[in-house]
């Protein structure tokens, strides 16, 4: 369905000389949306954005970009990737890396012109635009890095540990980034071991274990599925109500757990009880632990 997904992966499988890499990648990304690529090391992460980048060859299966088979020319003008631990020729000036990336894309000089200090600006280097990378931070090297995979304004753009090296300032910076980027319909596929900073943009995930997408999870569901809740009076009769909201995972005095049932938001509820004649104290969202799932579906090894 040309359009719709950004990737569509069926049963990719990449070995080397017999040496099984990955081994059953199947996964749909949307248009538009950010979605994060987890597993241990070795599970095969690179591998598969290698497909999915057309730089290498399945061994078996099939995939599209934006409706294009894997490789496709026209599809890779649309893809940017951020690989981890890149590094840019140190004598030349952030400026003129960006106008170096911007001509190989096939970026037209006026509009490099125009689109090259937005992005500095962006990310943060508007004042160092005309220094020698020598001279750049390590977090400075990767906001660059970063401004580099979405100089030609792409569709879909793949991200391998984009706050690698960052402080908490350079990480808010990049997150509002990405998030700016998603409002303007970019796709961000997310390959990171920053469980916290997944949490916080991801739509949703994909679990890798062993060359397998294990599970694929929605965050957006699940950050809201489970809340607690502190209600004055809180009658047993209140228990067989809240029965019709979802299941009960608690019901203690005062402090009622619940995981809401598929399509029951939280506002509703509230009001709900509200309307009751009861006292709500609080609502509160369970956060959502993505180290808990993460140790749960991928368990505790490493490679
Ligand atoms: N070019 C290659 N030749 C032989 N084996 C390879 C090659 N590239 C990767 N592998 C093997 O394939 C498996 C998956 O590696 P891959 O780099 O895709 O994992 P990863 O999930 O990206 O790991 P990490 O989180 O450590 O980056 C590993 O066992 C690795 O040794």
């Amino acid at each position: 369905m040309a359009g719709a997904w950004a990737i569509e992966a069926e049963g990719l499988r990449k070995e080397f000389s017999g040496r099984v890499a990955v081994a059953d990648l199947t996964l749909r990304v949307a248009e538009g949306e950010i979605f994060g690529f987890l597993g241990p090391n070795g599970a095969g992460k690179t591998t598969s954005v290698k497909m999915l980048l057309g730089l290498i060859r399945p061994t078996a299966g099939r995939g599209w970009v934006r409706g294009r088979p894997l490789g496709d020319r026209n599809a890779r003008r649309e893809i940017g990737f951020l690989p981890e631990g890149f590094a840019f020729p140190d004598w030349l000036t952030a400026e003129e890396v960006l106008w170096f990336h911007g001509r190989l894309s096939g970026v037209d000089p006026a509009r490099l012109r125009r689109r090259i200090p937005q992005l500095l600006e962006q990310v943060g280097l508007a004042a160092d635009a005309r220094r020698p990378i020598r001279t750049f931070s390590k977090g400075m090297r990767q906001r660059l890095g970063l401004a580099q995979a979405f100089i030609h304004e792409p569709r879909l753009v793949f991200l391998d540990e984009p706050t690698s090296g960052l402080d908490p300032a350079g990480r808010i910076l990049v997150r509002d980034f990405l998030l700016a980027q998603k409002a303007q319909g970019v796709t961000l596929f997310l390959n990171s071991h920053l469980l916290s900073e997944v949490e916080r943009i991801c739509d949703r995930v994909a679990f890798i274990k062993g060359g397998v997408v294990v599970e694929t999870l929605d965050l957006r569901e699940a950050a809201a599925a489970i809340v607690t809740l502190h209600v004055r009076p809180s009658p047993p009769e209140l228990q067989a109500a809240l029965r019709e909201w979802g299941e009960l995972l608690a019901f203690t005095d005062a402090r009622i757990t619940l995981r809401l049932a598929p399509g029951r938001r939280p506002t509703d509820l509230a009001r709900w009880l509200i309307g009751q004649g009861l006292d709500l104290e609080a609502l509160i969202p369970r956060s959502l632990s993505l180290e808990d799932v993460f140790l749960r579906v991928v368990g505790m090894e490493t490679g």
